[in-house]
């Protein structure tokens, strides 16, 4: 078994239910409320922000140039000047990106957990939770993908981003990187990589949730 799809076994019932979830199946069948789908993007925008310095490391970290380039190119992509979604969306929806909105105790969590990874000097670390990220989002997206095109662009094209060849390729490569790296790990250091791939997964699927309820305060 790959190391990626032991990772994945062992946080099984999270990563069923953050990859099958109401939210998701609302917003790809285009009935979730425009409100709920702006505090979701508003607080999906900040943890991009921990997710390309995240990235950013992991670029810095890897153990050859080969081994970083398709980062690169896939940081590249999500900062470039033809990624306006946000932009759009958010403002579409009736929001604003400035000021950033307040981060949710969720979106905070998982700002530590990047931070954590990114700082750990670990390549290990940092992907752990770019695999989980990029992986949880290609599987929710893909089976929805036949609906895009159909749906508000809000909705569409956050699907369109998550799923398809080039995403796919994205993920392809996070994964292969984990695995590779796995293969080099003490025990202590693959305990390690489990306890934040499942920490990373736990909190994808509490992000969902706290969308769907709009991000309610403590
Ligand atoms: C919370 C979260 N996880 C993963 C992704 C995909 O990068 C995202 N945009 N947001
Ligand atoms: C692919 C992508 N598009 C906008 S942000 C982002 C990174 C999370 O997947």
């Amino acid at each position: 078994m790959r190391p990626t799809d032991h990772l994945r076994a062992l946080a099984a019932d999270d990563w069923q239910a953050a990859t099958r979830h109401p939210f998701t199946d609302a917003l790809a069948d285009g009935t979730l409320p425009a409100d709920r789908m702006l505090a979701y993007l508003q607080q999906d925008h900040l943890f991009i922000d921990g997710f390309v310095r995240l990235l950013a490391s992991a670029i810095a970290n890897a153990p050859s140039l080969p081994d970083a380039i398709p980062a690169a190119q896939f940081l590249g992509l999500i900062s470039g000047p033809e990624n306006t979604y946000f932009l759009r969306a958010i403002d579409a929806l009736g929001g604003t990106c400035e000021p950033p909105a307040p981060a949710a105790p969720i979106t905070a969590e998982f700002q530590a957990l990047m931070a954590q990874a990114a700082r750990s000097g670990r390549y290990e670390q940092m992907l752990a939770v770019l695999v989980v990220a990029e992986w949880s989002y290609l599987d929710w997206a893909t089976p929805h993908a036949d609906k895009a095109a159909d749906l508000p662009f809000w909705f569409g094209e956050w699907i369109t981003l998550h799923s398809g060849e080039g995403f796919e390729g994205v993920v392809a490569y996070l994964r292969s990187q984990l695995d590779s790296a796995w293969h080099t790990l003490d025990d202590d250091a693959k305990h390690a990589v489990e306890t934040t791939f499942r920490h990373a997964v736990t909190l994808e699927r509490r992000f969902f949730d706290a969308a769907q309820s709009g991000f309610p305060s403590p």
